[in-house]
C-alpha cells in the first residue's frame, strides 16, 4: 500500500505530492515542536534556530534591558541608530510593496498532519533567497517551508553534501529545487545543477515545480529521459541550458557525447536515491559523477535508507549533513496492513477483502506488480480506483 502525501495537491481533495490522499482517520494534527534528536546535526547555520524575524542586538538580555541600552547610547550613537531604523524601515517598506504585487493563490484550508506542521517557525525570508525566488514560492502558495525544507535549504545553501530521509509528500521536492535555483547563476551559460530522477513522470513533474518557483528567474530548465527523441534533446542542449532533469542513462549518454556538458555543473541532486542507486540505474549514475566537477555538492533525497545508500554515500559524499524525518514509516493519518500471501493467492485475497471493506481510491499503487489486472477487479468489483503510475 502507498502511503505518500502529506500536502494535498491544489484542486484535490486531500492527496499531495506524487501519491495518494489522507483517509479521514486517526488524524491528530496539533502544532508540535519537532524532537531536536531526530536529525544529525553535523552542522547549523546561523539562522536555524531564529524563529523571530528580527535581529536581535543584545542576544543575552531580556528585553527591558534592551530598552535601556538603547536609552544610554550616545548621542552620536543615537544618530546612527536613527540612520540605520531609517534605513531598515525603507528596506521594509519596499520588501511590503514586492509582496502587495504578489498574485497569491487563495489559501489552503485543508487539513495538515504534524508530517507538514511541526515545524520550527521559520520563514522562507530567513534564507536569504533572490526577491525573484521568494516571489515564485509565495506565488505557488507555500507560505513557510516544511520541516524537510527547513532543514535542508538553509543547508544546502552553505554547499554541504546532505543525506536526507522524509516522508512522501512532505515537500521535499521544492527542499531542493530551492537551493538549486538560489545558487545558479543566470548569466552563466551553463549546466550548474544536474536532478537526476528515475523515471519520466518525476522528471516531468520535479522540472514543472522547477519552473513554477523560478518563473520570476531567467533559470533555463531542460527535461531530457530515455523513451525520446535524442535528436530533439541535442538539438536543446545548443540553447542555454542552466538546470538540467532527467534520468541517468540518457544524460550519461548525451555527456559521453560531449553535447551535455557538466563540468561547471556544480550541485548534483537524486531525487529518490534508493531507485537510482539500484543495479538498473547505479553504474550510469557513477559514470556520470565523473563528468562533473571534483568539488560537486550532492544532495541524496530517498524515502529508504538500503545499504546500497549508505555505500553510495561513503564513496562520493563529502562529510554529508544527515537529515532523518521518518522515524516511523507511515504517514500520519494512515493506516497500512499487509497481507503475505503467495503470488497465485494475492487476487484471490483481494477479492476478499473487497467484498469486506471499502477502500479509497488511491489506496493500492501501481507498486502491485500487475496494476492494470488490479484495476480491472477494482473496478469490476465496484471498487473505485485512481492510477498511480
Ligand atoms: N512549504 C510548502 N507549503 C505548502 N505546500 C507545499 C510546501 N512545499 C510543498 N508543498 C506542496 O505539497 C505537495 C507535496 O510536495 P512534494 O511533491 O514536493 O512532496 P514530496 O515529498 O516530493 O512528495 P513525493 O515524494 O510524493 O513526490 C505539493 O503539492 C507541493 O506543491
Amino acid at each position: 500500500m502507498n502511503s505518500r502525501a502529506r500536502y494535498p495537491p491544489p484542486g484535490m481533495g486531500g492527496g499531495g505530492g506524487r501519491g495518494s490522499g489522507i483517509p479521514n482517520q486517526n488524524l491528530s494534527g496539533s502544532y508540535q515542536q519537532r524532537n531536536a534528536n531526530n536529525h544529525n546535526n553535523s552542522q547549523m547555520p546561523n539562522n536555524q534556530n531564529n524563529n523571530n524575524n528580527y535581529p536581535n542586538y543584545y542576544p543575552n538580555q531580556p528585553p527591558q534591558q534592551q530598552w535601556l541600552r538603547r536609552n544610554q547610547l550616545t548621542s552620536e550613537s543615537l544618530v546612527d541608530e536613527v540612520e540605520k531604523t531609517v534605513q531598515s524601515e525603507a528596506v521594509d517598506s519596499s520588501s511590503q510593496d514586492w509582496k502587495d504585487q504578489l498574485k497569491i493563490p487563495p489559501p489552503d484550508t485543508r487539513f495538515r498532519t504534524e508530517d507538514v506542521t511541526a515545524t520550527k517557525g521559520n520563514e522562507f525570508e530567513d534564507y536569504f533567497l533572490k526577491r525573484e525566488l521568494l516571489m515564485g514560492i509565495y506565488e505557488k502558495g507555500f507560505e513557510r517551508p516544511s520541516p524537510i525544507q527547513e532543514e535542508s535549504i538553509p543547508i544546502a545553501l552553505t554547499g554541504s553534501d546532505i543525506l536526507a530521509r522524509a516522508k512522501n509528500g512532505t515537500g521535499k521536492t521544492a527542499a531542493f529545487c530551492i537551493p538549486a535555483l538560489e545558487k545558479i547563476d543566470q548569466d552563466n551559460n551553463a549546466i550548474q545543477v544536474v536532478i537526476l530522477v528515475p523515471t519520466r513522470e518525476l522528471a516531468l513533474q520535479t522540472s514543472q515545480v522547477c519552473k513554477e518557483l523560478g518563473k520570476n528567474l531567467k533559470v533555463q530548465v531542460m527535461v531530457t529521459t530515455g523513451g525520446t527523441s535524442l535528436k530533439d534533446d541535442i538539438m536543446r542542449l545548443y540553447q542555454p541550458v542552466h538546470l538540467l532533469v532527467g534520468t541517468p542513462g540518457r544524460i550519461l549518454d548525451l555527456a559521453k557525447r560531449g553535447i551535455c556538458v557538466l563540468k561547471d555543473c556544480s550541485m548534483l541532486i537524486m531525487d529518490e536515491a534508493d531507485k537510482l542507486l539500484s543495479p538498473e540505474f547505479q553504474p550510469s549514475v557513477q559514470q556520470l559523477i565523473h563528468f562533473m566537477p571534483a568539488n560537486r555538492q550532492i544532495l541524496m533525497f530517498s524515502a529508504t535508507f538500503p545499504v546500497t545508500v549508505k555505500d553510495f554515500k561513503d564513496r562520493f559524499l563529502h562529510k554529508p549533513y544527515v537529515i532523518n524525518l521518518m522515524d516511523e514509516l507511515t504517514l500520519k493519518g494512515i493506516t497500512q496492513y499487509y497481507a503475505f500471501v503467495e503470488e497465485r493467492q494475492k487476487v484471490h485475497c483481494l477479492n476478499t477483502l473487497f467484498s469486506k471493506v471499502r477502500l479509497s481510491p488511491e489506496a493500492c499503487s501501481s507498486h502491485f506488480h500487475r496494476w492494470y489486472a488490479l484495476t480491472c477487479l477494482l473496478t469490476a468489483s465496484n471498487q473505485p480506483v485512481n492510477y498511480l503510475l
